[in-house]
């Protein structure tokens, strides 16, 4: 079986695109997820961090994401930064609804955040902090600046649904050996988080208005950024009081940056941007057969060169602002 496969990254949290409903291409949904774990294994040919299947031939496009374990999520914001820009380009259209995860998402082109790099625009559906859509099991109705005594003693978390699940804690120090911890450990927390969370750590920086988040992804690990989880952060930041809804953040991840602030309505409604680059890396035709025995390098692979070398230079920096607030990450 062969298969046209489009690598984006948004804020360089890389995802593969490809089109079709996945229930059309494969017959079980065991099949589907050996498929996304073999294109997605970062020691095999190919490597991402996760994959959109995307249904085009609809008046509203759909849209499922898969994390890089098989498992399924309702939400890649970065994903959908890229799958936006697929759609938008294919009708020639500013903006547009995409259906997926069961919510829609309102897609729109908007200026380049920098030379060469398409930028497009995610308005999710209102966020929720309500306990039982996170899912987080706690006496109250939400879980709001609260210990989890089981995953941490004393970092206070926030969940939220973006819609997917989302735990958030504001800190002063970043500690990225505390957020792989907290994160791997809310996989085994059945009790407390039955659908396990992502787990971001916010860290406020000197600069007005910027933020730095990091993303434990349920499913993925530490990745470069993760847009719900940009998003996630951005909605807790304003409930815990640290700044008003409807002010635009800029908020810093390794992966880049991305801009982000929430409409409240009249009935205390909370809807939620993202805004942020949408870079297509390379369009390769794959063989399951060939993929399955491939070596990294063996694939034939159409690489957009001028995309990547703008949001490089866009990205210097980013880099430079986390450098010059003390950030620091361990090599892994
Ligand atoms: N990288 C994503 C989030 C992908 C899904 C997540 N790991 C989950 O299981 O909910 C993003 O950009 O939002």
């Amino acid at each position: 079986m062969k298969f046209e496969l489009l690598k984006a990254h948004g804020s360089s949290n890389d995802i593969f695109i490809v089109d079709g409903r996945p229930e059309r291409i494969f017959s079980t949904p065991a099949e589907v997820a050996d498929f996304v774990r073999l294109v997605c294994d970062r020691q095999g040919p190919l490597g991402g961090d996760g994959l959109y299947f995307v249904d085009d031939s609809r008046a509203v496009p759909e849209a499922f994401f898969f994390n890089p374990d098989g498992s399924s999520a309702k939400l890649c914001g970065n994903g959908l930064r890229c799958v936006g820009r697929l759609v938008l380009e294919r009708r020639e259209a500013d903006a547009l609804d995409v259906s997926t995860g069961g919510g829609r998402f309102r897609v729109e082109r908007i200026p380049q955040v920098a030379a060469g790099v398409w930028s497009v625009a995610v308005e999710l559906p209102p966020v929720t902090f309500r306990a039982a859509d996170v899912p987080v099991v706690t006496t109250g109705a939400e879980h709001v600046d609260t210990v989890i005594p089981t995953l941490h003693p004393a970092l206070r978390f926030t969940g939220v649904a973006v819609p997917n699940s989302h735990l958030v804690a504001v800190v002063d120090d970043y500690d990225e050996n505390e957020l792989v911890a907290v994160g791997g450990a809310a996989a085994g927390l059945p009790v407390v988080l039955p659908a396990g969370a992502n787990v971001s750590f916010v860290r406020p920086l000197t600069a007005p208005g910027e933020i730095f988040v990091r993303t434990f992804e349920r499913g993925a690990g530490l990745t470069p950024s993760c847009g719900s989880g940009v998003v996630a952060s951005r909605a807790v930041y304003s409930r815990l009081g640290h700044a008003p809804a409807d002010e635009p953040l800029l908020v810093r991840n390794p992966g880049g940056c991305a801009r982000s602030f929430l409409t409240p309505a009249a009935d205390g409604a909370l809807t939620p941007r993202l805004e942020g680059n949408a870079t297509f890396v390379y369009r390769a035709v794959v063989d399951l057969e060939q993929l399955a025995h491939a070596e990294p390098g063996d694939l034939d692979i159409d690489v957009l060169t001028d995309e990547i070398s703008a949001y490089a230079l866009f990205h210097e920096d980013n880099l430079r602002a986390i450098r010059a607030a003390g950030i620091t990450q361990p090599e892994r």
